[in-house]
């Protein structure tokens, strides 16, 4: 046993070895030596910000339902002072610093002259803190290796927290309950004390939860929102059962089936959407429908891969859409309602203010399809990442391209190895898994195959090899993300299908675990407007996948945990 593997405030591990310039730290160079071409000019050159390429058969709960476990199992968080503040890496005009200004934990990327979008807003410099860094596990410093500040396991902890103290806080010490907020009548997160002044807050909403990214889009939100509020739903129905049971029994039991739901929601409904079946099966990912699992293998390190968070997985991004369409009670499209992304970056007034938000946005997340993950990206996220009261914002691919050199990310090229593709010696050789304008792009913005940043390159692939058996993304990007989810799912001692260990669920707890869909949580969690759901919420609905009424979709059945 590992006590200390996937804690919070542990280091990410490779894949393969870090690649930094100087060999302990500095961004990645080229293989020749010299400096990588510019993060934004890459973006600039590369991702498309026209163009409407929507995926077909899945619903935009796809692309939120990735964020919001992406916040339970990762989060680099930016260097910081004593006092917790970052240093500011440009200037307040969005101008470079003076060298000796620049605190040495600033990255920030240079904008060109000639930018399109910046150079118009008088801007040359975008702001970029590097990660926080820590100790590996027998707590020595060598080459440089990020921290992730919240539980590398997927146990909810973006809805919980990832340490006591934070659990703590958020629980109401009452009955098995976690606080929540009360306004007027529609119970939302609770509001963080003193956050009043908080920036980007011009409302004084902020809300408290496991992670502190909650409110980063009110889509988020509303996931999370439905997650919390099943923990409350749950405690209130095990009270009824067992009477005897005091707050923190109510409180672990409940918080235990929530995230079995969590995970079996992962494993049995997002996986498979963005995955497919094919790789499901290959991975060896696909769940068992009866009897107990037997994934748990105490040789496997739980713990997320630097490779996967700060590059591969972030190709997601590019199923972000910048306009999110509402629907309302009617299921029809809301147009008034129908929001921009930029609008609402950490804000979640629309949460507080309109009491009909929550319903149309669950009912818009599961009908409006995500975008395709390819080069094309909604510009709502490449010039208006929280943008705020200015008249820019930043560039989300461009960060993406710098994060991933100062995490030291080997380039694409590598990965293909460790995937079992062959490694490639030239451009030309691209063709088996880019089109030949993805290649010329490619060659234009790295001297070496062997350059090509992970992130780019695993987002550039073609699909279509996998695209029968329903991938969203590219092999590479498969590839690395079916590692984490294994490790992730096989490194828990206490997924929620594991038999014969003394916390594990008896088999008929467990077959009502398995009851649990998405569309069953927005059912029973929702404002009481959303009576129909289509069975597979992240499935459009449509064909045998319609609409129903929500008394239809299967529920788990609580008095299985009923103590005789
Ligand atoms: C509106 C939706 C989203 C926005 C605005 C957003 C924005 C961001 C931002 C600003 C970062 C930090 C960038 C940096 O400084 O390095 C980030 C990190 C990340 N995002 Fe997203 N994101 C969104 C959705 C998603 C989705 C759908 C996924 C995956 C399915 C995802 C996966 C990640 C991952 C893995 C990281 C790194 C996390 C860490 O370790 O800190 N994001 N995102
Ligand atoms: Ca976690």
């Amino acid at each position: 046993m590992q006590p200390s593997w996937g804690q919070r405030d542990t280091i990410f591990q490779r894949l393969l070895p870090a690649h930094y310039g100087n060999g302990i730290d500095s961004p990645r160079l080229a293989s020749d030596g010299s400096e990588l071409q510019n993060a934004r000019e890459i973006s600039l050159n590369i991702i498309r910000i026209y163009g409407l390429d929507e995926t077909a058969n899945v619903t935009l709960s796809v692309m939120s339902f990735g964020q919001f476990i992406t916040h339970d199992i990762t989060l680099s968080e930016d260097f910081t002072f004593e006092n917790g503040s970052s240093p500011a890496c440009c200037d307040a005009q969005g101008q470079l610093l003076p060298p000796n200004d620049m605190h040495p934990q600033c990255l920030p990327i240079k904008i060109t002259q000639g930018d399109p979008f910046y150079t118009y807003n008088g801007i040359n410099c975008m702001s970029l803190t590097r990660s926080k860094v820590g100790l590996d596990l027998s707590c020595t410093f060598g080459i440089a290796e990020q921290l992730n500040s919240n539980s590398h396991y997927l146990d909810g902890s973006q809805i919980y927290g990832s340490d006591v103290t934070t659990s703590n806080d958020l629980r109401s010490r009452v009955g098995g309950l976690m606080k929540m907020s009360n306004v007027d009548g529609r119970e939302l997160f609770p509001i963080a004390p003193g956050c009043e002044n908080q920036l980007n807050h011009e409302l004084a909403v902020c809300f408290q939860a496991g992670d502190v990214r909650v409110e980063e889009n009110p889509q988020l939100a509303a996931i999370q929102l439905i997650f919390l509020r099943q923990h409350n739903r749950i405690a209130k129905e095990l009270q009824v059962l067992n009477p005897q049971w005091d707050d923190e029994t109510l409180f672990q039991e409940a918080r235990r089936i929530v995230i079995a739901q969590l995970q079996h929601i992962t494993y049995n409904e997002y996986l498979p959407s963005l995955l497919g079946s094919k790789v499901m099966a290959d991975s060896g990912l696909a769940l068992p429908s009866s009897g107990y699992g037997n994934g748990y293998d105490e040789a496997i390190d739980p713990s997320v891969s630097n490779d996967f968070t700060a590059a591969a997985f972030r190709v997601t991004h590019s199923s972000i859409q910048g306009f999110l369409n509402l629907f309302d009670a009617a299921d029809q499209e809301d147009t008034e309602r129908s929001f921009s992304l930029s609008q609402y970056f950490f804000d979640s007034s629309r949460l507080v203010d309109d009491p009909e938000f929550l319903d149309s946005a669950l009912r818009g997340l599961t009908k409006q399809p995500p975008q395709a993950i390819d080069e094309l990206y909604s510009s709502e996220v490449t010039s208006r990442l929280y943008i705020g009261q200015k008249a820019y914002g930043a560039d989300l691919a461009a960060i993406t391209i710098q994060r991933g050199r100062e995490h030291g990310i080997p380039g694409y090229n590598q990965f293909r190895e460790f995937c079992g593709m062959p490694k490639v010696q030239s451009f030309d050789e691209l063709i088996v898994n880019f089109f030949p304008e993805n290649i010329d792009l490619l060659r234009a913005a790295y001297k070496s195959v062997d350059d090509i940043d992970l992130y780019i390159g695993a987002l550039l692939e073609n699909h279509v090899s996998v695209y029968q058996s329903g991938a969203l993304m590219g092999p590479i990007a498969l590839c690395i993300t079916a590692n984490q989810f294994q490790r992730t799912k096989n490194g828990d001692r206490y997924f929620y299908d594991i038999g014969g260990q003394p916390h594990s669920f008896t088999l008929d707890q467990l077959n009502q675990i398995r009851r649990s869909s998405l569309a069953r949580l927005i059912c029973d969690n929702n404002d009481g407007s959303v009576t129909n759901m289509q069975p597979l919420a992240m499935i459009q609905p449509i064909g045998t996948n319609q609409r129903v009424p929500c008394d239809s979709i299967p529920s788990m059945d609580l008095t299985y945990w009923k103590e005789i």
